[in-house]
């Protein structure tokens, strides 16, 4: 059962923090047309959005005026009517915005309020750096981490450009965080990500340079034709600012490719959405003096004694502070 707050409302005030791991969603906008085919946003682009109908065409689409200030984003579930043929010229309208599984959100820094949605729905993120060309940035993963921690996503490691480096120390580094790492290099093909993708909405995220596109036109061979696509949705000019969803090619999940980024902004994280995602120690923060920010040494904090008493392991704690300094 999640935990956290879910009164908190995104920029859209779209519900969004609603329990991630519970049941399908039900509709926040009340379906107004019975007839509505379902479909899952593929791509945003300047006011139009790419649907891809549920076993039907790609069609672009703008929103319904009744839907309000809702703002659709890559991965959400949607209604839709009009021309669902999806030839060229046609233009159908959004009438429905499901309730979000899950949101994957950052601040363009840490003092900013203002929440950007990236991505909706996807249960699984895939952080990618290079082992070399650039150096890893331990303190971008830790906060991609954070992201997908706190929101109930299930964060992945990939490392990639491993012919030029060891991937030895950055999985020792993260080997208390329990999350799972895949090495690649450009040239072996990314067979043991490709079977951690089959069935999930995964999103790429990573720092520009690090390898995302060569892995993403591995695992997708039609990705760049794909993206090409999209710029159609947005009137013809290219779009390189959003994100934008891929089928798998059998056919079962989707990479959601996002543009690389240097920072990760997470003011909207507080200390405990972060203990949230510490089960094994969240409970132990209940006798924490109130605030307590849980880091070592803080006075009050009551999870060195919790782990002394044998819940969890230092090593736990370590991650989990390591991770708390980089928010
Ligand atoms: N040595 C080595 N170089 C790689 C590997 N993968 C990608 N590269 C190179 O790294 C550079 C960046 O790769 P991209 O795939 O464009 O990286 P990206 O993360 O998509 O970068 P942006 O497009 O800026 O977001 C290119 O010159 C690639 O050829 C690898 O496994 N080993
Ligand atoms: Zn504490």
């Amino acid at each position: 059962m999640a935990r956290r707050d879910t009164h908190r409302m995104d920029e859209d005030d779209v519900r969004s923090r609603a329990n991630p791991r519970g049941t399908r969603p039900r509709s926040k906008h009340r379906p107004s047309h019975e007839d509505a085919a379902t479909g899952t946003v593929f791509a945003v682009d300047r006011g139009r959005y790419g649907v891809r109908i549920d076993e039907g065409a790609l069609v672009t689409a703008m929103r319904a005026r009744e839907l309000g200030r809702a703002a659709m984003v890559v991965g959400d579930r949607v209604g839709v009517v009009g021309d669902l043929t999806g030839a060229p010229d046609t233009l159908a309208r959004i009438v429905r915005l499901d309730e979000r599984d899950t949101v994957l959100r950052r601040t363009a820094d840490d003092n900013d309020p203002h929440e950007r949605v990236i991505v909706a729905n996807a249960d699984q993120l895939v952080v990618v750096t290079a082992l070399a060309d650039p150096t890893p940035s331990f303190g971008l993963v830790d906060r991609c981490l954070i992201a997908a921690l706190t929101e109930g996503i299930e964060p992945v490691l990939c490392l990639t450009k491993s012919d030029l480096a060891s991937p030895d120390e950055v999985v020792e580094h993260y080997a208390a965080l329990d999350v799972p790492a895949v090495v690649t290099r450009r040239d072996e093909a990314p067979d043991e990500l490709r079977a951690l993708l089959v069935g999930h909405e995964s999103v790429f995220v990573g720092h520009s340079g690090v390898g995302k596109s060569t892995l993403i036109n591995a695992l997708v061979p039609t990705a760049e034709r794909a993206t090409g696509s999209v710029s159609a949705v947005g009137k013809g000019r290219h779009t390189s600012s959003s994100a934008v969803a891929l089928a798998l090619p059998a056919g079962d999940g989707w990479v959601i490719d996002t543009p690389g980024v240097r920072s990760f902004g997470l003011a909207h994280v507080t200390a405990d959405d972060l203990l949230w995602a510490f089960p094994d120690l969240e409970d132990g923060a209940t006798q924490c003096l109130p605030g307590c920010e849980h880091l070592s040494g803080a006075t009050g904090c009551h999870l060195d004694a919790w782990v002394a008493e044998g819940h969890s392991t230092p090593a736990r704690l370590a991650a989990f502070r390591r991770l708390q300094v980089s928010r």
